[in-house]
């Protein structure tokens, strides 16, 4: 087990990440968590089933522990999700000494974390993810719910005070899950880390031959590229958008097809190629894009997702995102890999790379 510090101006707290970092949740009430009233687990259904009695064993037996299972993955972003969380929290007699554990994917942190961020204006929690996904999201603060007209729409920055990652758990993700959660590490490569990059393109031909130790290796790099840009921007002003590279036209496609229905992940690899695409054309990239995308393709990541969508409706998501501002759209671009660069987009610019998506990446 690995343990890394995520620093920010105003806070820091341990990464553990590797097999049976779960018994650090002893350590972490007996110590920096001293004094914890009560604990609520926040519980993805699915991983409730798989994974509970694990979790059980780990707590401190000391203290007083409720649960709550939430939909699985996106289907748990929602007012009516966070309203039954606050609801139990409240019935349950949680007071601003208790803690909330999320305990899943990194929907189940993005919900469990908003409710850690509201109840009485701020609790802590503790982010337990169990997918390869949630490497990014459990880390950085980033909680939310999704609204109808836009994703994560609706969230505070709410930093957890650990994140416990047991690697057990990925033992039982599906591949999809698996493929999900890898598009996150493709990018922290592609924003910050060439070499990494090329390791990837090297070692990754499938989801279905990925080593422990491989895996391992790549969620800290993963976690230590995000720690250090979240440290240097906590909340977003100016470098930590760049974490958002390939975002902007994967939450419009994961806005309009429904959420969950189709993964993050696979969102976010048809929005790099978007991205990259337009690096290639507006930011001087020089980069093997076709290679790439065959890549990506081989390792099963759809990049048809457009497939039917009218652009204007993608636009029109795009034009909400939290990078815009006022009129403008703002895509990060990179310049080269491991240089990224925020830039204004056109709707021209936006609907040549959708064409170039409909007609060149997807087929
Ligand atoms: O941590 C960040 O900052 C990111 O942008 C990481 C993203 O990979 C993550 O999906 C994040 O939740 C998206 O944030 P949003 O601000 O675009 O909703």
């Amino acid at each position: 087990m690995r343990e890394l510090t995520i620093e920010t101006p105003d806070q820091s707290y341990p990464v553990y990440v590797g097999e049976g970092a779960l018994s650090k949740l002893t350590e972490l009430f007996a110590g920096p968590l001293k004094g914890t009233t009560k604990l609520l687990v926040i519980a993805d259904e699915l991983v409730a089933s798989l994974h509970s009695e694990a979790l059980q064993q780990a707590l401190p037996p000391q203290l007083s522990c409720e649960w709550l299972t939430v939909p699985n993955g996106e289907a748990a972003k929602t007012f009516s999700s966070f309203e039954n969380c606050l609801t139990f929290a409240l019935e349950k007699g949680l007071d601003r000494k208790s803690c909330i554990l999320a305990f899943g994917g990194g929907a189940t942190g993005d919900l469990a974390g908003y409710v850690a961020a509201s109840y009485m204006r701020g609790i802590s929690f503790i982010q337990i993810p169990t997918t390869i996904l949630a490497h990014d999201s459990a880390v950085g603060g980033k909680t939310a719910i999704n609204h109808p007209l836009g994703k994560n729409m609706i969230g505070h920055f709410h930093q957890p005070a650990a994140v416990v990652f047991d690697t057990r758990f990925l033992q039982t993700l599906p591949e999809q899950q698996v493929r999900s959660g890898f598009a996150e590490v493709i990018k922290h490569a592609l924003i910050a880390d060439p070499a990494f990059l090329a390791e990837l393109k090297a070692n990754v031909k499938s989801f279905k031959d990925l080593s422990a130790d491989f895996l391992a290796y790549c969620l800290e790099k993963g976690i230590q590229i995000k720690g250090e840009i979240v440290g240097k921007d906590v909340k977003e002003q100016g470098v930590r958008a760049y974490l958002n590279f390939g975002h902007t036209y994967g939450h419009a496609l994961e806005a309009k097809l429904g959420y969950g229905r189709i993964t993050h992940g696979e969102a976010v690899a048809a929005g790099m190629v978007f991205a990259l695409h337009v690096s290639e054309r507006k930011a001087g990239l020089s980069f093997d894009l076709k290679e790439f995308i065959v890549w990506l393709k081989g390792l099963g990541y759809p990049l048809d997702l457009n497939n039917g969508l009218p652009f204007e409706e993608l636009y029109t998501l795009m034009a909400r995102d939290k990078k815009t501002i006022g009129e403008t759209i703002r895509f990060v671009l990179l310049q080269e890999v491991g240089r990224p660069v925020m830039k204004e987009m056109s709707r021209q610019e936006l609907e040549e790379a959708d064409r170039f998506m409909r007609e060149e990446a997807a087929v």
